[in-house]
């Protein structure tokens, strides 16, 4: 395999310029290993092209700062001449092989006087070196470097792949094969230079990087590859050089988040001068190693999380902003990359590597059809902040046992490996973190997880109910009659001085007032029947359905179904205009939505991210129809499944004549649905309450369920409905979840009896 030139050209900037290598090594081991993924993926063309530029505009600068090590060179030389019997340095004793044995002076001089403890320092000021302290010296490269990274001089680095079961995400993201090349923005387009030959000076590319080089009892991503380090005794400046953190746009830094590259915590990175060395040094808690973690979701989502417990023990400690995170990273631990990618930031390098490991785990012809691991993750508690760039989520946080992680995710939807389980449809299901509802709908609808890497499960996001197979649902125009539309208004029917038609299914008066909202006294009603059932009066099937699937020779009794309240809104058929006041739901949603994870243990919620006024309507439960057989049987399939339950039933006339079996209906959003199959349940006192709403269908046997705020709601807060589970009939569809509402009133706490019908089939 080719040599890394990446590797190759980090390695003799940070010799050119006298960083100690035995502290870079074992940190460079593990972050080139990712990184060099991504950078193999460019044309080894473009790679010199732009190593030559770079190395060209640095050329002066490195002239004067090797100027300056040239006595130094010189009096190690002798030394070395001297001390040759002594173990040479990996490093060192690559290029000796690189160059046959002939060391460039001024190159060892000065990259063992900073790092070295057994030899001389350079006659360099600090801050001078600190100034120049990666600056590169133009070099040609006349050979490929070498890429073979080898692992403790056995294993190499990217054998080919094994079957995905056998192995965790770490190991196969370590070692499966690069299959295509990337190009990378910005990289590919630079015009080759021609670097003079004058500067030639090592090849540190005939060999492999061997075990030699790097601590050699470190496995493969099983060690940590970042690390934000405490100091407790200075601020450490970004810019070097400066014991103070300046402001960027957040808090001032304190001083534990002097941040540092390590690996297992008893080696750092010093990129820069002995200072930030001893600041990144200072107080690593033993009991903590950092850690690196890479995972995927079920879908595919890689997550590649940086993590240590250098917070332990520091009661000052606060969050800094991500934006102060990255920046001291980039700053302080990985200005090597920016000599070789002035493109480099810290972002990028998490977002390549997860984009390395997507590309080399997708769909490979040799993966196991198991999902793919997903290792372990600690659970992040406090706010994590979203990251600003569309494509990766950048997300330092801190739990409460002090552990501080830089995590960083693919917001691209692209399935890792592809599980048996989804079909080619079910990975057109994978939702947009900006907008899970594919533009379905007007506004987007965004999701958040501010709690775990879980991702939002599959499903197609649809913004109106679709048809399974047999339902029976009838939207055709000769149906409705005159007296079930309004074919003569004009405009805006709220502004009639007599309600037309549409409002006789409310009594003769609109259900919604002229604000948009719910009348207050129809609102009060539907809350009062959801609340109180007992004081409704239930309605009874002389053959219920929900009994008849179950068995069809000796029918149980029906359980009662809660006698509701419906809206009529005009439709097409009427002649108001297509703003009229009582088209509300018809029109869809029109507030703010978010779909996030719930801390209490819900899976997903959604919640409003403005505040909502009492009565204004949220969304409609959109989903498949199905029978109640069609449904029943579904159930039976995935009722051990343990996953939350989707389905809703359209049984707020079941009662009042029999239903067939096609007549008995329900909403299925488990596989299609809009953002309300994310609706917790709560236990009475709801913020939703679902209100069936006819619209272009004029019987109740099929209608649209549409939730209405009944208070206030303001905005973050969870929107919730009580799916009138009683949570003592165990003899249901399916069994019920435990509730954690956490409502003062939890039906499932308290056990009650109340007898209301489940309208949520669990
Ligand atoms: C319509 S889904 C709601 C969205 C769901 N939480 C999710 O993660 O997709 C209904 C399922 O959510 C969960 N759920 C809803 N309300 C809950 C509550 N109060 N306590 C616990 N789990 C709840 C149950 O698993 C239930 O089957």
């Amino acid at each position: 395999m080719a040599p890394n030139p990446r590797v190759a050209a980090a390695f003799r900037a940070m010799g050119d310029i006298g960083i100690s290598q035995d502290k870079v090594k074992p940190v460079l081991k593990n972050l080139l290993k990712l990184y060099d993924k991504s950078w193999e993926l460019i044309e080894e063309e473009n790679y010199r092209a732009l190593a030559d530029a770079i190395f060209e505009e640095e050329e002066t600068k490195v002239m004067e700062l090797k100027k300056k090590c040239k006595n130094t060179d010189e009096e190690d030389l002798e030394e070395e001449a001297l001390t040759h019997d002594e173990p040479e340095r990996p490093l060192k004793r690559l290029r000796l092989r690189g160059q046959g044995g002939q060391v460039s002076p001024s190159v060892n001089a000065c990259n063992q006087s900073l790092g070295g403890s057994s030899v001389k320092r350079p006659k360099v000021e600090e801050d001078e070196l600190s100034k120049t302290s990666f600056r590169q010296q133009p070099r040609e490269i006349k050979e490929t470097p070498h890429r073979n990274i080898v692992n403790k001089g056995k294993q190499p680095l990217l054998p080919q792949i094994e079957p995905l079961g056998k192995r965790s995400m770490s190991e196969r993201a370590a070692s499966i094969r690069i299959k295509e090349p990337m190009a990378e923005p910005g990289i590919a387009s630079l015009p080759k230079q021609k670097v003079p030959d004058t500067h030639g000076l090592i090849k540190p590319k005939d060999e492999p990087f061997t075990d030699d080089m790097f601590s050699s009892d470190v496995p493969d991503y099983e060690v940590p590859i970042a690390v934000i380090r405490p100091d407790p005794s200075s601020k450490v400046d970004s810019s070097v050089g400066n014991n103070t953190v300046e402001k960027q746009d957040g808090p001032e830094i304190p001083a534990s988040q002097c941040l540092g590259v390590g690996n297992r915590g008893d080696d750092a990175l010093a990129l820069t001068s002995e200072r930030e060395t001893n600041c990144t040094l200072a107080t690593i808690p033993e009991e903590s190693p950092p850690n690196v973690e890479i995972a995927s979701s079920p879908l595919g989502e890689v997550k590649i999380s940086l993590s240590c417990n250098s917070t332990l023990g520091r009661p000052d400690f606060h969050m800094p902003s991500r934006t102060e995170v990255m920046k001291l990273m980039e700053d302080k631990c990985l200005r090597t990359y920016k000599i070789i990618d002035p493109k480099f930031s810290v972002m990028k390098l998490l977002n390549d590597m997860c984009e390395c490991v997507l590309e080399l785990g997708t769909y490979s012809p040799n993966e196991s059809q198991e999902g793919p691991d997903v290792l372990e993750r600690s659970s992040a508690q406090g706010p994590l902040g979203i990251g600003d760039d569309e494509e990766t989520l950048c997300m330092p946080s801190c739990t409460t046992n002090g552990s501080v992680h830089v995590q960083c995710s693919t917001a691209v939807d692209v399935p890792l490996s592809r599980p048996m389980s989804l079909s080619s449809s079910d990975l057109m299901s994978i939702h947009d973190v900006n907008d899970i509802t594919r533009g379905e709908e007007r506004d987007r609808i965004s999701w958040v997880n501010e709690i775990n890497g879980e991702r939002l499960p599959p499903f197609k996001y649809i913004r109106q109910n679709l048809v399974f197979q047999n339902a029976s649902v009838n939207f055709a125009l000769s149906r409705i009659g005159d007296e079930d539309c309004c074919s003569s208004c004009l405009g805006d029917c709220l502004f009639l001085s007599t309600p037309c038609h549409c409002a006789n299914e409310t009594g003769g008066q609109f259900a919604y007032a002229k604000e948009g909202f719910l009348r207050e006294e129809f609102l009060e009603e539907c809350i009062s029947m959801t609340l109180d059932p007992q004081r409704h009066q239930n309605l009874y099937c002389r053959e219920c359905p929900l009994e008849r699937v179950r068995n069809d020779v000796c029918l149980e009794p029906c359980k009662g179904h809660l006698r509701r309240k419906f809206i009529k809104e005009c439709w097409s058929k009427c002649g108001c205009s297509k703003n009229c006041g009582n088209r509300v739901v018809q029109r869809g949603i029109t507030c703010k939505l978010q779909v996030f994870c719930t801390s209490e243990g819900k899976g997903w919620g959604l919640r409003t991210l403005e505040d909502l006024p009492k009565g204004a309507f949220v969304c409609e439960y959109a989903g498949e129809i199905l029978t109640n057989t069609e449904l029943y049987d579904r159930n039976l399939e995935n009722s051990k499944s343990g996953k939350p339950t989707y389905s809703v039933l359209l049984d707020a006339d079941w009662g009042s004549g029999d239903l067939k079996n096609e007549e008995a209906l329900c909403l299925d959003a488990t596989f299609f649905g809009n953002v309300a199959r994310f609706i917790n349940h709560r236990c009475l006192d709801a913020n939703l309450v679902e209100i069936p709403v006819k619209v272009e269908s004029p019987d109740r046997i099929y209608y649209h369920l549409a939730f209405f705020t009944t208070r206030v709601v303001t905005a973050l807060e969870e929107l919730t409905w009580d799916y009138g589970i009683n949570f003592d009939d165990h003899d249901q569809p399916m069994k019920a979840f435990c509730c954690r509402c956490g409502s003062k009133f939890c039906r499932n706490m308290k056990r009650s009896t109340r007898s209301r019908s489940a309208s949520i089939v669990r």
